[in-house]
């Protein structure tokens, strides 16, 4: 992958892949990133590091030359949303999320907190279904469409609402590319190369299938970050996408 240095230490990678941090040792999380390349890939901190270590661990991703993906899926009112995307975009992050299900107000305000920070804010996305509810999770909560169906209504909103994209599962990608447009970013968890173990995810797509179904960036965790050598399983994935 070629990369290209823009101010301070961050590099700008052309690889799709962003990599799920979850540790709840900083030690052991900073040894694994000191292994990779930002080059490579981007980074995801999501709860579990963040409540753990603070916005310290984002300036340590940073400082290494890693976008960084703050990923505290934000649902609130208004207001404190609004505030809280504007506390990331203060921190340089790379791109950060919210709820959908928190509404056309609350994403509203979200993407307008972002103006002051013209072209250093960073991409604001929204979750749709989390890829590990199904049918009777929705059901439970008084909804009676499928996830596929409801995730299509999130993200028709998300974008009407004009934020940059959407979390979704990869197994959505080609529905939503045509049925919202080409240039709203889709995000998909879920992603395992061939032959590793897909844990407690469901639906699953190799990173070439997500590629060819127009998903724009994947998050791949335990794959890499639980392998014994895991920059040449990050340079594995990137070069099966070159020949995809
Ligand atoms: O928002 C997310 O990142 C997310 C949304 C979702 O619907 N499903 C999902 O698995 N994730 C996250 O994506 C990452 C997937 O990690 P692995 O299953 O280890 O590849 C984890 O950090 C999850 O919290």
């Amino acid at each position: 992958m070629t990369s290209v240095a823009t101010s301070s230490s961050r590099v700008v990678t052309e690889s799709p892949v962003v990599v799920a941090l979850d540790y709840n040792n900083r030690d052991n999380a900073l040894a694994f990133v000191d292994r990779i390349d930002p080059r490579d890939c981007r980074l995801k901190i999501g709860k579990e590091m963040f409540t753990l270590f603070g916005p310290q661990i984002v300036r340590d991703m940073q400082q290494r030359g890693f976008d960084v993906f703050l990923d505290l899926k934000f649902h609130d009112i208004p207001n404190t949303t609004a505030h809280a995307v504007a506390a990331a975009a203060e921190l340089g992050v790379w791109m950060v999320n919210v709820h959908a299900s928190g509404g056309a107000r609350m994403m509203t305000a979200a993407r307008e907190a972002l103006v002051p920070f013209g072209k250093d804010a960073p991409l604001l996305i929204a979750v749709t279904v989390l890829t590990s509810m199904e049918a009777s999770d929705l059901l439970d909560l008084g909804v009676t469409l499928s996830p596929a169906e409801h995730a299509e209504r999130l993200a028709r909103l998300t974008h009407s609402c004009g934020l940059d994209g959407v979390v979704c599962s990869a197994q959505e990608a080609v529905r939503f590319k045509s049925a919202i447009g080409q240039d709203f970013k889709l995000v998909t968890p879920g992603i395992r190369p061939q032959g590793s173990e897909a844990g407690d995810q469901r639906r699953i797509m190799t990173p070439e299938q997500a590629l060819a179904a127009g998903v724009d960036y994947m998050v791949i965790g335990r794959p890499v970050t639980q392998s014994a050598d895991p920059a040449n399983t990050l340079k594995a994935i990137n070069a099966s996408l070159k020949g995809a």
